[in-house]
């Protein structure tokens, strides 16, 4: 018989705002970990961290209509609720998994269309339109408005968040700083998979084929970091050393025919504090190398640091 911990799920937030009242006064510290649900090894390590800084872990699986465009995959996002609710039930240290539901976060409504939306909407200027951003331009737009409202809803000490996602990281430590939200921020490193293709929850989107090749992204960048580390500190020349790899890659899955293409998007070079691209990569501030690639319709990102935290 198993005698795990009992998790609460709210799908309500004044019940969960009630929940979470009872901590302030035993002056027990809340880590959060928010995520999108069809959890995987990277987010469960997220939540492990988490139980280590606090006693008491609330993650929260919402798929967040705002931080989708319209041409993207909102209606595909793998939903997998058991399943999640039971590897978190696994890992015996959550307390409360938090299911807000669409209309209770945007009482307008939320259409896709820009133009149509009402409310409140929260943007961090200056970080959320390059790079990912200019793939998404409303992306962080999402998701600095929908984590605005959990972090009000929740009111955590701590917050935890995958460096996989590194510009979303830059993103929010902009906004809690800026917004003054009393939040410990803390990035866990990318949960990969044994060919080093990092864990995402769209990964689940490609073809046995597909997946073998997804590993090319990993490649370029590991290229370029394994350049950088030998002294190499040009733009050209190491960002060539990525578009070389992966073209290589990518002609290879044309000649054999395979059904889709690899396409990538872009490979960015950027200071970690300005996230602006950097022509010459200067020792004491580092960068982050990140891209993202096209693996038929699906889309993966990546990022290595190069001598720089998030
Ligand atoms: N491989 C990973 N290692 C560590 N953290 C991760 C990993 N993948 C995602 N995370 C983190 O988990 C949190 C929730 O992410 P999310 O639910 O969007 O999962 P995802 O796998 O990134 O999904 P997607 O396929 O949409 O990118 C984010 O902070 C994200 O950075
Ligand atoms: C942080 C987040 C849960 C906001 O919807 C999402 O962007 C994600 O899963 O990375
Ligand atoms: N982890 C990023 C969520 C998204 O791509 O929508």
């Amino acid at each position: 018989m198993s005698s795990r911990k009992e998790i609460l799920v709210f799908d309500n937030i004044l019940s969960l705002r009630s929940w979470r009242k009872q901590f302030i006064k035993q002056d027990k510290q809340v880590a959060f970990v928010p995520t999108m649900g069809s959890l995987h090894e990277g987010h469960l390590s997220l939540v492990k961290q988490a139980s280590q800084h606090c006693p008491i872990v609330a993650v929260s699986i919402f798929v967040n209509p705002a931080q989708f465009a319209p041409n993207e995959d909102l209606n595909e996002y793998p939903r997998t609720l058991s399943n999640d609710l039971e590897l978190l039930h696994s890992l015996d240290c959550v307390d409360a998994v938090f299911l807000p539901k669409v209309e209770d976060i945007y009482p307008f409504g939320i259409p896709l269309d820009v133009e149509k939306q009402k409310g409140a909407f929260v943007e961090v200027k200056g970080k959320s339109h390059q790079m990912e951003g200019k793939s998404r331009p409303l992306f962080f737009r999402g998701v600095s408005t929908v984590l605005t409202k959990f972090f009000n809803i929740v009111q955590p000490n701590c917050v935890f968040f995958g460096q996989k996602d590194a510009q979303q990281c830059i993103v929010v430590r902009t906004l809690i700083s800026d917004l003054h939200f009393p939040i410990e921020m803390h990035v866990g490193k990318t949960g990969r998979e044994h060919d080093g293709l990092a864990m995402s929850s769209r990964n689940k989107y490609l073809t046995p084929d597909q997946r073998n090749y997804a590993t090319t992204l990993f490649k370029g960048l590991s290229a370029i970091k394994n350049e950088f580390d030998q002294g190499e500190k040009n733009r050209e020349i190491l960002l060539n050393k990525g578009y070389e790899l992966i073209e290589n890659i990518a002609k290879e899955v044309r000649e054999n025919n395979l059904g889709f293409e690899l396409k990538l998007d872009y490979l960015s070079l950027v200071d970690p504090r300005t996230l602006e691209e950097l022509q010459e990569i200067e020792e004491e501030k580092g960068a982050i190398l990140s891209g993202s690639l096209y693996v038929g319709k699906t889309r993966i990102i990546d990022n290595l640091l190069l001598n720089c935290t998030l």
